[in-house]
């Protein structure tokens, strides 16, 4: 096919000097024949070489922003041109380990669509002219071109380009860098900079692969989140902001961190690092969450301990208030306290969630952590504010193999039964399974790793013993004493009725 386009190219070229060739002779020709010969060479050139081509400019017209299109489309054959053409154009990009390759000028990369074959190739013109110009480099101008049976005229300038520009979007934001943004004052050194948030690149290397969780837990999140990205019709139609909040509980150490990890890379979505308590008021919160991107994961972590501040603080007062209103100078000295301190209170942060990304649109995933569940104000934890619970719990043998194999590349050992065993009557976390699992030293290899795991397991599981008999034996005390009390109670009682009998008579 590629050698009868090529050979159409030659033909084509041929009748192409014949055509220039006619119209420096035709004068010669008599008139009346003239018409006929020029519509029968056409004819014969639309037939030999029936191809259409398109050419997409870099820089067109007067634009100075590199063409959308041109972009999308190197974008989209950076993926095909891997496989198939011979010479790249190797370039190192995102975390400085991954090549990304291109196809380099004048090779030709085809595709297919729909069963139709087209085929692209880059092309460089070098002019040498001396003017000025906005264009990175004016003396260059670089085009794809693409070309196609005039037959598929339709399908290719239709579905086909649009394909082309999905495509290519997509891969351009699963190479970008992505960013961790953080509006921790501290770690804003440029103050002079008007921006809320500072960034460093975001490479946490936490995936659904190697986060240890039960492989059915973790298809249901995966699940949920293909389906949110999906899902902007939805969104649309039910007139709600395309946002889903995850609440993520669990001890310290039981994976939060790595499972939001997971989900930005899953999403390929920038982080945002939200610290509540530096944030001064609901007007900074708003102008924050004003300026996060689309395609985004806002973080809240230790949502208990961020609303201390306002929750908490409330109640105290009410409490303290009766004293400190005696006291003038305490009273103002509290007062400005208070206004130092974080003011961003909970129902501003709910109505934030709910109200403002309706506007302003774009795909939005927030996350609430927190070790401690029940600390939680139920207005926040309540269906529909938090979209998905998710309990990030203590390592089950599921969650161990994952990790046995991120350390020590084993699906399996002598030793899983006992530690199967061993997983189900204790309590440790999967931070702590991965510590006893990381080789110490170069000489430590799989067994003394997993024996390590071992002697940890039993230890855990010989505290909780003792701890559950310390409490039982604090129990029955209690219970003795409490015996006790209400025996003597009742002997006073007794005594006391006796007595009023005595004085009665
Ligand atoms: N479920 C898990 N899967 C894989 N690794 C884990 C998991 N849980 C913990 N780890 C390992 O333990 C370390 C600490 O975990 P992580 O920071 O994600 O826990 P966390 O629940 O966010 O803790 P904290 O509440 O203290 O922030 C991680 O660097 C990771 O290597």
């Amino acid at each position: 096919m590629m050698g009868m386009r090529e050979l159409g190219t030659n033909v084509g070229s041929v009748l192409a000097s014949l055509m220039f060739v006619w119209a420096i002779f035709k004068n010669h020709f008599p008139y009346r024949l003239r018409g006929p010969i020029e519509k029968y060479i056409q004819k014969l050139v639309k037939f030999v070489y029936p191809y259409i081509q398109i050419t997409f400019h870099e820089f067109a017209g007067e634009h100075i922003k590199r063409s959308e299109a041109f972009s999308a489309i190197q974008n989209y054959l950076s993926k095909k041109a891997s496989a198939q053409a011979s010479r790249f154009k190797a370039d190192v990009e995102k975390d400085s380990k991954s090549l990304v390759l291109t196809m380099d000028e004048y090779e030709e990369v085809p595709d297919e669509f729909n069963g139709v074959k087209v085929w692209w190739v880059l092309i460089k013109h070098t002019t040498n002219s001396q003017s000025f110009s906005f264009y990175p480099n004016p003396d260059e101008k670089r085009f794809f071109k693409l070309s196609f049976h005039k037959r598929h005229r339709e399908l290719i300038t239709g579905p086909y380009i649009e394909h082309v520009m999905k495509e290519g979007k997509a891969v351009f934001l699963k190479n970008r860098q992505r960013k961790l943004y953080s509006n921790n004052p501290s770690k804003h050194w440029y103050g002079w900079k008007s921006t809320k948030w500072s960034h460093v690149f975001f490479e946490h290397p936490s995936t659904f692969d190697t986060l240890a969780m039960e492989t059915k837990k973790k298809e249901e999140i995966k699940n949920d989140l293909k389906k949110f990205r999906q899902g902007k019709e939805y969104y649309t139609k039910i007139g709600k902001a395309w946002k889903r909040g995850y609440l993520l509980y669990g001890s310290p150490g039981t994976g939060k961190s790595s499972m939001i990890a997971a989900i930005a890379n899953f999403l390929d979505y920038d982080v945002y690092d939200l610290e509540l308590t530096t944030v001064m008021d609901n007007t900074e919160l708003r102008n924050l969450l004003i300026e996060t991107s689309s395609k985004s994961v806002v973080v809240i972590e230790d949502i208990d301990c961020s609303l201390h501040l306002t929750g908490q603080r409330v109640k105290k007062k009410e409490k303290d208030g009766d004293e400190e209103e005696k006291d003038p100078i305490k009273k103002k000295e509290k007062e400005e306290s208070e206004n130092k301190a974080s003011k961003v209170t909970l129902s501003g942060l709910l109505n934030f969630i709910d109200g403002l990304w309706s506007a302003c649109g774009g795909e939005r995933i927030i996350v609430f952590t927190t070790n401690y569940v029940d600390k939680l104000d139920p207005a926040l934890i309540r269906r529909g504010r938090m979209d998905k619970h998710i309990e990030m719990s203590y390592c089950c043998f599921e969650a161990f193999k994952v990790l046995a194999n991120n350390y020590l590349d084993i699906n399996s050992h002598d030793s899983y039964a006992k530690i199967e065993s061993l997983l189900g009557e204790t309590n440790m976390t999967p931070a702590d399974v991965a510590e006893n699992l990381m080789p110490k030293s170069d000489e430590e290899g799989v067994e003394t790793c997993l024996n390590s795991l071992i002697e940890a397991l039993e230890k855990v599981k010989e505290e909780a013993r003792k701890k559950a008999e310390e409490e039982e034996r604090l129990k029955a005390e209690k219970e003795q004493k409490d015996k006790e009390e209400s025996a003597q109670e009742a002997v006073k009682v007794d005594e006391n009725s006796a007595n009023s009998v005595v004085k009665e008579n």
